[in-house]
C-alpha cells in the first residue's frame, strides 16, 4: 500500500471547488459517465486495431445507487488504469484540472451557465462525495488491480486490490448535505438530461417487460367467449440511453420515418409532427453534426421549451444556443453535435470566437438551401406550409443579409387571392398594369382581406395584383425590401383612392368647377374634425364612392414599426391616428351636398356620407355608431 501527498498549493481545494460549483452539483455524473464512456471507447478503439486480448463484446456502463450505504457507483468496462496512471492521471493530470479551475473562478462572481460546461472532470466528485474510492484494472496484460482512495483531502491512498474484470469502478461515498443525490429517481433525471444519447450503453436499474419468448394463449371456455392469458412479465436491464441517435447517421441511411421518430424520442411531450427537418453534417473547417427541425408555429408555444440542443460527441451541454445558432433560427428544434464550440468562456467571447462565427454562417447556409430545394422540389407542398414559416423566414431575411440574399429562392409573397409568387415571378408579373408614370412599380398589398375588402375590389377593377402580407413584422420586411430592390415602392391598399396610390398620367376632368371647390372644402372643413381628417378633393369616376377614408402609408407604416420595436420614428409610438378623407368631386351624392338648400340637411348629408365612410373602415364605434344608426332610422321614416 502506498499514501501519498496530492501535489496541490492549495491547502484543500475541495470546499473551494464546493463553493464555487454550488449551483452546478448535478454536473458530476455528467463527468463521471463521461471519463467511462471515453475509456470504452478507447478500449474499442484499441481492439479495432489488434491491441487488446481477446473478444471485447458489447462494453457498457452502469449506474448504481446503493442508498442504504449512501454509496453511488458507476462503472465501466473500458481500458482501466494500470497504479501507475492513477498515480499519473488521477493524482497529477486530474488535479491540475481542478486546481487551475479553481486559480481561473477564485476572485470571480460564478456564472452557472459557464461553470457547469467547465470540464472539471474527475474531481467534481468531490462537490458530492466525501470520500472517492477507484478500483480499477487496466486492458493491459499483467496489470494489476487497483484501489485508490481520497477523503477530499490532498492525501490519498493507493494499494493492489483483487478486482478481476477489466474497467473501472468509482465509488462515491455521498456526504450528508448531498443525499438528495441518493434519490433513484432524481439520478435517473439527471440521466436523461445529460445522458440520452451518449454512444456506449448505460445500464440504470431493471424493468419489467412482456417476454418475448412467449405467446399469450387464448382458451375459449363453453359459452364461445375468448379470454387471453396475461402476458409473462421478466426483469431486463434498463438502458436508460440510445447509442446511436439519428444524428450520428448519414442522410442516407434515414427514411423520413427515422426523422420523425427521433422528434418525437427528442421532445416526448410535443404531439404535433414537425413541418420538415435539416440534417447538418460537416468536417471542416470545423467538426459539427446535427438535426433541426421546423415547427409548426402554434399560438401557446412557450419559447423556452422544447428548445435545440447542444451536444459534444453525444454528451449533452445546454439548450441554450444563443450566438451559436443564429437569433432568427432559436425557434427551430433539434440537435446540434460539435466538440468545436469553446464552452468554458462567456457568451459575449463566444459571439466574437471565430470558429464560432462560421457555425453559425454555415447553419443560416444550410437552412437557406434546405428551404431553396423544398420550394423547387414540391412547391405545392411549400406553399402549404408558407403561413406556419414565414415567420421565422421573414424574420430571417430581416436580420441576416446572406439570408435576405438567398431568400428570392424561396420566400413567398402570396396574393390576396390564394397565388403565390416569389420575388422575380411577382415583379414579372406587375410590371406592365403597376407601373407608374415615374417608372416606380407600386407592389399593392393587404394586411386584412376582410377589413379592407372594398379597397381590395377597387384595386382588382383596375386588373392590379393584391397581396396578402399579414406577419406582425412586415412593415419592417418592406422597408428592407424597398431600400434593397430598385424601383419598387410598397402601399398598402387603403392607403389612398386607387388612382393614387398608382398615378398615371390620365388626369379626371372634374365636374366642379373652381370656386365650386374651394366652397365644398370650406363646408366640409366646418363639419369634419380636422385633428384628426385632412380633406382631400379628388375627381374619380362618377361611379366611385363619395368619400373614402385612407390612412397615408408612411405615417401608419411608422406606427407599426415603432409598436414592433426598433425602425420607426421615434415618439411616432404615440402619435394620434392621422386619416385622410378623399371626396370624389364627381360623385352625385358630394353634388347634391354642396347644392343642399338648408344647412341643417346639408350637414346631415355629411354626416350620413362620413359615418357610412367610416364604416367601411371599420372607425366607427360607440356614441357615434348609436347616433348613426338613429339618424339612418329617421331618414328611411
Ligand atoms: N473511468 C476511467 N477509466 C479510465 N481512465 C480514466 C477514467 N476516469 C478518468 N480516467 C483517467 O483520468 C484522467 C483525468 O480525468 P479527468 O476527468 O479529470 O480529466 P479529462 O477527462 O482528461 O478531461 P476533462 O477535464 O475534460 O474531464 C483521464 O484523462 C483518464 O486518463
Amino acid at each position: 500500500m502506498a499514501t501519498g501527498n496530492i501535489n496541490v498549493t492549495a491547502e484543500n481545494i475541495f470546499p473551494i471547488i464546493k463553493k464555487f460549483l454550488y449551483s452546478d452539483h448535478e454536473i458530476f455524473l455528467r463527468e463521471l459517465i463521461s471519463n467511462a464512456t471515453d475509456a470504452t471507447l478507447k478500449l474499442k478503439h484499441l481492439s479495432t486495431l489488434g491491441e487488446v486480448k481477446g473478444d471485447i463484446g458489447e462494453p457498457r456502463l452502469e449506474v448504481i445507487v446503493d442508498k442504504d450505504n449512501k454509496q453511488i457507483r458507476i462503472i465501466d468496462q473500458g481500458i482501466g488504469m494500470t497504479g501507475e496512471e492513477v498515480e499519473k492521471y488521477i493524482n497529477q493530470v486530474a488535479f491540475s484540472g481542478a486546481e487551475e479551475f479553481v486559480e481561473k473562478y477564485k476572485d470571480k462572481v460564478p456564472d452557472s451557465g459557464i461553470i457547469g460546461h467547465f470540464g472539471l472532470g474527475f474531481y467534481s466528485a468531490f462537490m458530492v462525495a466525501e470520500k472517492v474510492e477507484i478500483y480499477t484494472k487496466s486492458y493491459k496484460e499483467d496489470s494489476k488491480a487497483v484501489r485508490w482512495e481520497c477523503d477530499g483531502s490532498p492525501q490519498y491512498t493507493l494499494e493492489e486490490t483483487d478486482r478481476t474484470e477489466r474497467g473501472t469502478e468509482i465509488v462515491l461515498h455521498i456526504a450528508e448535505d448531498s443525499e438528495e443525490f441518493l434519490d433513484e429517481a432524481k439520478i435517473g433525471g439527471l440521466l436523461s438530461k445529460y445522458n440520452k444519447f451518449m454512444p456506449i450503453p448505460i445500464k440504470f436499474g431493471t424493468k419489467e417487460v412482456n417476454d418475448p419468448s412467449h405467446t399469450p394463449e387464448t382458451t375459449t371456455d363453453k359459452d364461445g367467449k375468448e379470454t387471453t392469458e396475461p402476458h409473462r412479465q421478466i426483469t431486463v436491464d434498463s438502458i436508460i440511453n440510445n447509442p446511436n441517435p439519428a444524428w450520428t447517421k448519414q442522410p442516407s441511411e434515414l427514411e423520413e420515418e427515422d426523422y420523425k421518430s427521433f422528434y418525437r424520442e427528442l421532445y416526448p411531450m410535443q404531439f404535433e409532427e414537425p413541418l420538415f427537418n435539416i440534417h447538418l453534417n460537416v468536417d471542416y473547417p470545423f467538426n459539427l453534426t446535427g438535426i433541426l427541425y421546423f415547427p409548426k408555429l402554434t399560438q401557446n408555444m412557450d419559447p423556452q421549451k422544447d428548445k435545440i440542443q447542444l451536444y459534444q460527441n453525444q454528451v449533452f451541454v445546454t439548450d441554450n444556443v444563443e450566438g451559436i445558432v443564429p437569433d432568427f433560427l432559436q425557434m427551430l428544434r433539434g440537435v446540434i453535435d460539435s466538440p468545436d464550440i469553446p464552452l468554458n468562456v462567456s457568451r459575449s467571447y463566444l459571439q466574437a470566437d471565430g470558429a464560432v462565427k462560421k457555425i453559425s454562417s454555415y447553419i443560416t447556409r444550410k437552412v437557406a438551401d434546405k428551404l431553396a430545394s423544398l420550394f423547387k422540389n414540391d412547391r405545392k407542398a411549400f406553399e402549404e406550409k408558407w403561413n406556419d414559416i414565414k415567420i421565422i423566414i421573414e424574420y430571417g431575411m430581416l436580420s441576416e443579409d446572406k439570408f435576405f440574399e438567398k431568400a428570392d429562392k424561396f420566400a413567398l409573397y402570396p396574393t390576396v387571392g390564394g397565388e403565390h409568387f416569389i420575388w422575380n415571378e411577382l415583379v414579372e408579373k406587375i410590371k406592365d398594369a403597376q407601373t407608374d408614370k415615374d417608372g416606380k412599380t407600386i407592389v399593392l398589398y393587404a394586411s386584412d382581406a376582410k377589413a379592407q375588402h372594398s379597397y381590395i375590389e377597387d384595386a382588382k377593377a383596375k386588373g392590379y395584383e393584391v397581396l396578402l402580407l399579414d406577419s406582425p413584422i412586415v412593415s419592417h420586411l418592406i422597408q428592407k425590401l424597398e431600400t434593397s430592390k430598385e424601383n419598387i415602392s410598397f402601399v398598402r391598399v387603403d392607403g389612398d383612392h386607387i388612382d393614387n396610390l398608382i398615378k398615371k398620367d390620365d388626369n379626371k376632368i372634374s365636374k366642379l368647377s373652381e370656386d365650386e371647390q374651394t366652397k365644398l372644402k370650406e363646408v366640409l372643413e366646418g363639419s369634419i374634425p380636422k385633428e384628426t381628417y385632412t380633406v382631400q378633393l379628388e375627381a374619380m369616376d362618377s361611379s366611385a364612392n363619395p368619400f373614402i377614408i385612407t390612412q397615408p402609408e408612411f405615417m401608419r407604416r411608422m406606427k407599426e414599426m415603432q409598436a414592433t420595436g426598433g425602425g420607426g420614428m421615434m415618439g411616432m409610438g404615440n402619435f394620434p391616428d392621422m386619416y385622410n378623407l378623399v371626396v370624389n368631386t364627381n360623385s352625385d351624392l358630394v353634388g347634391e351636398i354642396l347644392n343642399t338648400k338648408t344647412a341643417k340637411k346639408q350637414e346631415r348629408l355629411i354626416k350620413q356620407t362620413f359615418d357610412l365612410a367610416k364604416l367601411s373602415q371599420n372607425l366607427l364605434h360607440g356614441e357615434e355608431l348609436t347616433n348613426f344608426i338613429k339618424r339612418s332610422y329617421e331618414l328611411i321614416k
